[in-house]
């Protein structure tokens, strides 16, 4: 697949001298969904709104199909379309006067046809004449989706599509997101949620502290992450464990009431139904047990451990 947007050793300085990003090199492929996680303040904003030419980079450069972001920057801008991570509407603005507007002011012929399609797939065609002031949160994040798409963009940016968002919404949200990917748009989304980018990614770009740690297909992601752990509470404190048990590298707790199991969640065998038995076996008895993924964070602290603060 052919790259549509190159960022090479892009770094950002804020005024007050902040590092945000530190020689961020990233290439995205067109037609694919890249999400881009990181934790708050990560610098995925930062990143996002360098490529859409709404933040100055200090050094480095960014192309959007081609175009550079700078030196050809209306011609770049022209096939990006965001949805900002903050909601802002003009209140008094009907929803459908909104789209044209927005339409209008990229050069764009009138087409009433395509934007009743655009309201149609976001299930805002009947409030097509309500003022955004009188819409539901969700609906005013439709709207956002709806006025990034009316120009017609090749590549589609969402800043943290899901916060505040429920659970119908965000379903809804990526149903539209892979009908736009099967046209052929490149989607790049931020995230706090791994199943948010599990649900929907092809790639998964890793960011943290203004670094991008890795960028890899989402597959071999989640198999890095499908390490578990299973917590098993007991009915009595176990003063040691029984050899029989060794093979499963028990971890205790300092209170002896709780056992902890690790193994590979996506492996052939997890092990899990012989621990059982053999607990069963040696008399030990259960309160209760719970299972715990490997988090996001857990591949943070594995990937930024032992490297230095990165940052002046
Ligand atoms: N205009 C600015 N001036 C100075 N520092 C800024 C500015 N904008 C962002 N920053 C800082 O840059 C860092 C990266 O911020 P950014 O918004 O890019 O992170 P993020 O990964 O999008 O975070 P979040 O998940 O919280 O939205 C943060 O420490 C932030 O405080």
């Amino acid at each position: 697949m052919a790259s549509i947007i190159q960022v090479e050793n892009v770094s950002k300085v804020y005024d007050g001298g902040f590092r945000a990003l530190d020689d961020v090199n990233l290439s995205i492929e067109e037609g694919e969904i890249l999400a881009l996680l990181g934790p708050n303040g990560a610098g995925k904003t930062t990143l996002i709104s360098i490529i859409c030419g709404l933040v100055n980079l200090t050094s480095g450069s960014v192309s959007v199909g081609g175009h550079d972001t700078i030196r050809d920057y209306r011609a770049a801008r022209s096939l990006i379309g965001l949805v900002p991570q903050e909601i802002a509407l003009e209140p008094f603005q009907k929803v459908l006067d909104g789209l044209r507007f927005t339409r209008g002011l990229y050069g764009k012929p009138a087409d009433p046809d395509f934007l009743e399609n655009v309201l149609r797939r976001l299930s805002l065609w009947d409030k097509r004449d309500s003022m955004t002031s009188e819409l539901s949160g969700g609906m005013k994040r439709r709207v956002l989706i709806a006025k990034a798409l009316c120009h017609q963009p090749k590549v589609l940016f969402l800043d943290e599509p899901s916060a505040g968002v429920d659970v119908e919404l965000r379903k809804d949200m990526w149903e539209v997101i892979r009908q736009l990917r099967a046209e052929g748009v490149t989607i790049i989304l931020t995230t706090h949620y791994i199943e948010e980018a599990e649900a929907i990614a092809d790639r998964v770009g890793i960011i943290s502290k203004g670094k991008i740690l890795l960028v890899e297909d989402k597959d071999t992601l989640v198999r890095r992450m499908g390490h578990r752990e299973m917590r098993i509470e007991l009915l009595e404190p176990l003063a040691s464990l029984p050899d029989t048990l060794a093979k499963y590298s028990l971890a205790q707790s300092e209170d002896r009431c709780t056992l902890v199991y690790s193994y590979e969640a996506n492996g052939e065998r997890t092990g899990i139904m012989s621990l059982f038995n053999d607990l069963n076996a040696a008399g030990i008895k259960l309160r209760d047990v719970d299972t715990r993924q490997s988090s996001l964070e857990d591949i943070f602290v594995s990937l930024i451990e032992d490297k230095p603060e990165a940052r002046t």
